[in-house]
């Protein structure tokens, strides 16, 4: 047993002696270590390190919150995260037909199911909702649904989320889903901060982010659970410590390319949206 790897206790570069330069994450950590960390433990670096990583600071949300985005900034950002929720159901998919367990399968299919709709309560589904948003800040969500518009750097994140999921272990595609960690903080912050700073959302058009409070808790317990219970070696618990920041990475850049593009130094890509666009 050890005690958990966060990013405030993990050794600097003076400590190690590493010539290189730079400090050892958690997951190196743990593989240097070579020493199993008890499930509460590896919960703790999960969520610490995870959370360090996490896009909640990114300035673009930052931005967002402070209620200093404009109208077309917004816009540009839901547009662009719609390639994100398209492709949540389709890499869940992926993950269902990974697994050979049938009750796996049937608690992890619910997550298409919200996305998509088609169950009870979520009648709709999550991409429904992501385009209503969308249209609240004035978009068509003809041009939403065709992805064209998106930054050539939304399309290559979301593209790398899918390939991870595709090509890693299953407890590597697992483990990255568990950014649904921190997004009900996330999303806790973002609902109230919109509501009270721009004066054309409404809660209508937020309708997307209510059933995620409640879909996303219940998400990623599941998904600790397997990946605190299937990482049984040091290195498979590094393993999923760094899908899950390969996760926080796609989610970055994401918001990297947005701010490029749309904040500062303002360079759109040729063929992505431009605010004129839309209005
Ligand atoms: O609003 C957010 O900040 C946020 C973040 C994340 C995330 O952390 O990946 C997800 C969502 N929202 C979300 O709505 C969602 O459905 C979702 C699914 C997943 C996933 O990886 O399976 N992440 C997220």
């Amino acid at each position: 047993m050890t005690e958990a790897v966060t990013a405030r206790n993990f050794h600097s570069v003076a400590e190690t002696g590493n010539q290189s330069g730079v400090e050892l994450s958690p997951a190196d950590e743990i593989r240097k270590a070579g020493r199993l960390l008890s499930p509460a433990a590896l919960e703790q670096t999960l969520r610490t390190a995870g959370f360090d990583r996490y896009h909640i600071h990114h300035p673009f949300h930052k931005l967002m919150n402070a209620g200093e985005l404009t109208r077309a900034q917004m816009q540009a950002w839901a547009l662009n995260r719609y390639c994100y929720q398209a492709a949540i159901p389709k890499k869940d998919a992926i993950i269902l037909s990974r697994s050979e367990d049938p009750e796996f399968r049937r608690e992890w299919r619910k997550r298409i199911v919200d996305h998509d709709g088609g169950g009870g309560e979520e009648k709709d589904g999550g991409i429904k909702r992501w385009l209503k948003l969308a249209e609240g800040l004035g978009l068509d969500t003809g041009m939403v649904m065709s992805r064209k518009y998106a930054l050539p750097a939304t399309r290559f994140a979301v593209q790398a989320y899918i390939d991870l999921v595709s090509r890693s272990s299953l407890l590597v595609a697992v483990a990255s889903s568990l950014t649904e960690l921190f997004s009900p903080v996330a999303i806790g912050e973002r609902v109230p901060a919109m509501l009270a700073r721009y004066d054309y959302i409404t809660e209508d058009t937020l309708a997307y982010f209510k059933p995620r409070l409640h879909q996303a808790p219940r998400d990623a317990e599941h998904a600790l659970d397997l990946v605190t219970l299937w990482a049984d070696t040091p290195d498979k618990q590094a393993d999923a410590v760094e899908a899950l920041f390969a996760k926080c990475d796609i989610l970055w850049a994401m918001l990297d390319a947005l701010h490029f593009a749309y904040v500062n130094p303002g360079m759109i890509a040729p063929g992505a949206f431009r605010p004129a666009d839309a209005e």
